[in-house]
């Protein structure tokens, strides 16, 4: 997770270096979901603290009772990134008050209907005009088959692999993430990832 969250915070960098950001101030909302996915984000704000310049939020409405989330949310707070107690409903609050979004609210064990309080920040976050960055898969969409009238973020960061979803991508930025997956696995999934130039954590697709 560590490494994924890295991953993350890295490719995010390299899309939208800080120099990049012209009106204001390189604020990111980050929106972390009750599992992995929402760990990943977590990582990711933290790391995009340490890179200097960025001013990331945390938005982190489901907190599962596991320790490693728990260390994770500590860590956040001790390097004083905001968490936020209400979410923003209104698209053109989060509009003006953040230049980027990062969407870690579900990755691939998403499945069915959105429940609350998710349905109602999806819905915020179809309207929001500033980019978003998914991580792992866009949030709602189906691992497989995607979701047309979901999330149509300006990145995707895939983890591990990109999974069959990410062919209705459409946005600007498509790096893969998470430079871990050993040699034995790669073989027995038939996987045929690229390779990662020099010592980089991430591999830019499109
Ligand atoms: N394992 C690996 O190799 C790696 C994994 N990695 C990362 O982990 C991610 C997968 O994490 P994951 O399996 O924890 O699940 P994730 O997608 O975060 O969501 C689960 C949560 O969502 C909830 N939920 C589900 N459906 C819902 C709905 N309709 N409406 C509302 N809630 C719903 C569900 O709740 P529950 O059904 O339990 O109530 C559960 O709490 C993966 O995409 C990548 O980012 C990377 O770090 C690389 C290596
Ligand atoms: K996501």
């Amino acid at each position: 997770m560590e490494l994924a969250g890295l991953s993350c915070a890295t490719a995010i960098a390299k899309a939208y270096p800080v120099s990049s950001f012209t009106s204001g101030l390189p604020t990111v909302l980050v929106i972390c979901g009750p599992g992995n996915n929402g760990g990943d984000g977590l990582v990711c704000a933290r790391h995009l603290k340490l890179f200097q310049g960025y001013e990331p939020a945390i938005f982190y409405p489901k907190r599962p009772n596991k320790t490693l989330f728990e260390n994770l949310t500590t860590q956040c707070q001790k390097m004083d990134i905001p968490f936020l107690s209400e979410f923003p409903q209104e698209a053109e609050v989060i509009d003006g008050a953040y230049n980027l979004a990062i969407d870690a609210i579900f990755g691939f064990s998403f499945k069915g209907a959105v429940r609350e309080p998710f349905g109602s920040i999806l819905n915020t976050l179809k309207r929001i005009t500033i980019p978003i960055a998914s991580v792992d898969i866009p949030s709602g969409w189906d691992v497989e088959k995607g979701n047309p009238e979901g999330l149509q973020p300006d990145m995707l960061i895939s983890l591990t692999a990109p999974k069959q979803s990410a062919v209705h991508f459409s946005g600007r930025y498509h790096y893969l993430g998470g430079r871990f997956v050993p040699l034995a696995l790669q073989k027995k999934y038939n996987l045929s990832l690229p390779d990662y130039p020099g010592t980089e954590c991430v591999h830019r697709l499109l």
